[in-house]
């Protein structure tokens, strides 16, 4: 199955307005389940339809296998039904005066594909799905959900070697959407199939992909595995996009918030002689501790004197909201809390776990490290 390289991609829709997707390169590899993300605007669908052939872009190269399928400067450009992809989009129309098995079958009729062998890929396809029990039906006569699956299912069917989906289970309440990235990562295990997929929701993307690409303003802002992306974020926009509840972040040098900052500081410069270099502190809420006495706080820890001002049930875990210094941090447990609002605490982090961010956000990877071992020394 192809790789999908896209090499300094612009797109300018005209018109004065600014690009839509800037200097985009990105390398998609075979077997890979490439989620697109990031906020509204940001130029995912953009991205998708470039690939797809839907879209032209403006500057720079497409690669799919050793096929080049966009190229500006060579004028290059295969259309979209020359690129063999798979595509579903928000809505997944089906024909509505055909059959399910029709609806599935009709990729294959297109392709002139002969009827014995179309007839045993469809069924092979609709029980993988689930769906053969609804054949003879009509589009119509089936759930959102279960339409859903019949357009994966025609998608299928034809067997692209690769899937591009833009937000394809924005339609389907709580449940189904779980269900259907199962389904989703079944599909990808089982056909092997090479999977880019758009969406602005981050657990989709952590819970489907091998590969996150976050975009913003029309920019890749990180590309890596979920862990890191989640683990160590490029920067303070992929810190504050992935991770709900939302990391705390910390302002430094910045004498108004007040104690924390300072303390912060303190703390950082203790241990690292560069200060000035940082911009900010990220922590994630389950790395914040609670202890009620400050003897339980590990020594190497940064720590600070806060009160509780909330603990927020969320089923199965916790949320306690702390305040210090006019500061809120939150912190996130998954056992039953024993502290209540009101009470004086301290909250103390790991070395390791504090995130750290230069002044123009970008990650300050060298920082961490000296802190955390010279954290870990007593
Ligand atoms: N056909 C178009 N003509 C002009 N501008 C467009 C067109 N399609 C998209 N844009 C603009 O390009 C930018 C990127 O849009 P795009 O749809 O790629 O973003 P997105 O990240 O997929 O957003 P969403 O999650 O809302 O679908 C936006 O500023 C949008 O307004």
């Amino acid at each position: 199955m192809p790789n999908i390289t896209l090499s300094n991609i612009q797109k300018n829709y005209g018109g004065g307005s600014p690009n839509a997707v800037e200097n985009l390169n990105l390398e998609i590899g075979d077997g890979e389940f490439m989620c697109l993300l990031g906020p509204s605007g940001c130029g995912k669908t953009t991205t998708l339809r470039m690939i797809s052939g839907l879209e032209h872009p403006t500057g720079g190269k497409i690669t799919i296998g050793n096929r080049v399928v966009d190229s500006v400067t060579d004028g290059v450009f295969v259309p979209p039904e020359k690129r063999e992809l798979g595509l579903v989009f928000q809505s997944y129309a089906l024909w509505p005066h055909l059959t399910i098995e029709n609806n599935v079958d009709f990729g294959l009729r297109l392709r002139k594909i002969p009827r014995a062998e179309r007839e045993s890929r469809t069924t092979e396809v609709m029980e993988k799905m689930g769906i053969a029990k609804y054949r003879k039906r009509y589009p119509s006569e089936l759930s959102g959900g279960q339409q859903q699956r019949v357009a994966l299912a025609r998608m299928l069917a034809v067997n692209p070697g690769v899937l591009l989906l833009d937000e394809p289970l924005s339609n389907l309440d709580a449940r189904l959407r779980l269900e259907m990235r199962a389904e989703l990562k079944r599909i990808h295990e089982e056909f092997n199939t090479t999977i880019v997929f758009v969406t602005h929701d981050q657990w989709e993307a952590m819970t489907l992909a091998t590969k996150i690409g976050v975009m913003s303003d029309g920019e890749l802002q990180q590309l890596g595995t979920p862990d890191e992306i989640y683990g160590a974020p490029a920067n303070r926009f992929v810190a504050e996009f992935v991770g709900s509840p939302p990391i705390n972040i910390i302002q430094l040098a910045d004498d108004e918030t007040g104690g924390l900052s300072l303390w912060a500081m303190q703390f950082l410069s203790h241990r690292y002689a560069k200060i000035e270099s940082l911009g900010s502190l990220g922590i994630r809420p389950e790395t914040v501790h609670v202890a009620v006495h400050e003897i339980d706080v590990p020594d190497a820890a940064f720590k600070a004197r806060s009160r509780v001002t909330g603990v927020l049930p969320t089923g199965g875990s916790w949320i306690i909201e702390l305040e210090v210094a006019e500061r809120k941090i939150f912190s996130v447990t998954s056992e039953l809390p024993s502290v209540k609002a009101g009470e004086e605490v301290y909250f103390w982090v790991r070395p390791e776990d504090l995130h750290l961010f230069d002044v123009d956000g970008n990650r300050a990877p060298q920082a961490e490290l000296v802190l955390s071992e010279v954290g870990l020394v007593k």
